[in-house]
């Protein structure tokens, strides 16, 4: 069996909360994560050391990397150029440990297309003012810098939608929670605890068996009455409406509080009632296929 570990793609807006995310996650040893260090021709910060945070090189030295093919993938950022070193990734991966890339989304596209076991994760900010006020507060960019980087950000955001989650960072705490959920889900972690998704999706399957068996008998009686021909109708025949509903329901739940809520009502059957009432006008009873909007895993 492959025990290749994976990698972990963590992207989202300069000031999210990248770093200090994880930072966490890498205190959690049951998720086997190691850090990519990246190459970047950007100055230091204060406070960061060359090999720890980045390597920090010249434009030539970039140049270099990328011509001896030394990079998984390379991309500038605000007139500066960050790119991922090869060699210590696929080392790692070998190892069977998770790789944390925190790269920004045009390298993600990159390695999304590129590489084949891979998980990647928006983190979002509450709002676009919390953003503002994080990275003025971190205070490690002059005004103009802050300002072409809030600028990105509009440019970065709408791009969450390629990622296989968006975890919202609220609080550092959370977002550590509901990310370690996410790993845990995704089979990366070597802990013994259940993803709270495993839970969620009993708590949905006792409420869609107790409120929603009408609305499943309806959805299948209408999926038959629809099947225009021999496919349709085989299809229609073996639609399980009650099981699709469930899984549809769960996974919207899941991805409803990890962009948005406290990680721990997850497990609350009151709060996953309340999600489901609204997602319940969501769906489209009178067809297998949901809207694109609807993901469904
Ligand atoms: N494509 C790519 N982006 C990177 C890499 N390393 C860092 N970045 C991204 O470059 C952007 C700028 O990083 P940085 O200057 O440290 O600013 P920060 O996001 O405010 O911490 C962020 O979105 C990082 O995630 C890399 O190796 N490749
Ligand atoms: N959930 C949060 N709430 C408030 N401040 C945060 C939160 N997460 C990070 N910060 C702060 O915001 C600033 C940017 O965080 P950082 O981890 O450097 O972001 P990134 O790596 O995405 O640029 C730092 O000063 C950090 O302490």
């Amino acid at each position: 069996m492959n025990n290749k570990g994976k990698l972990i793609i963590i992207s989202g807006p300069s000031g999210v909360g990248k770093g200090s995310v994880n930072g966490e996650l890498l205190q959690n040893k049951d998720l086997k994560l190691e850090y990519s260090v990246s190459m970047t021709t950007r100055s230091p910060r204060e406070g960061e050391v060359n090999g720890v945070n980045y390597f920090f090189v010249s434009k030539e030295e970039f140049a270099n990397a990328i011509v001896n093919n030394e990079l998984i993938e390379y991309a500038n950022f605000v007139g500066n150029s960050y790119g991922t070193p090869r060699k210590y990734v696929e080392e790692k991966l070998n190892q069977g440990k998770n790789v944390i890339l925190e790269i920004e989304v045009d390298g993600a596209t990159q390695v999304i297309r590129s590489e084949d076991n891979v998980l990647s994760i928006f983190l979002m900010p509450p709002t676009l003012n919390e953003l503002e006020s994080r990275i003025k507060g971190r205070a490690t960019e002059s005004e103009d810098k802050i300002k072409a980087r809030l600028d990105k950000a509009l440019l970065e955001i709408p791009l969450k939608h390629n990622y296989d989650y968006v975890v919202e960072n609220d609080s550092v705490e959370n977002a550590v929670a509901k990310i370690t959920d996410i790993l845990i889900r995704e089979k990366c972690a070597n802990s013994t605890e259940e993803s709270k998704f495993k839970n969620l999706t009993e708590i949905v399957q006792e409420i869609v068996d107790d409120k929603y068996t009408y609305f499943i008998n309806n959805w299948e009686a209408n999926v038959k009455l629809l099947a225009h021909n021999s496919e349709a109708k085989s299809e229609a025949e073996n639609f399980d409406a009650r099981g699709q509903l469930i899984k549809l329901l769960s996974s919207e739940v899941y991805r409803k509080i990890l962009s948005h809520g406290d990680f721990s009502k997850i497990n609350n059957k009151e709060f996953v009632d309340f999600k489901i009432q609204k997602l319940m006008f969501k769906i489209n009873f009178f067809s297998i296929k949901q809207r694109s909007d609807f993901s469904g895993d």
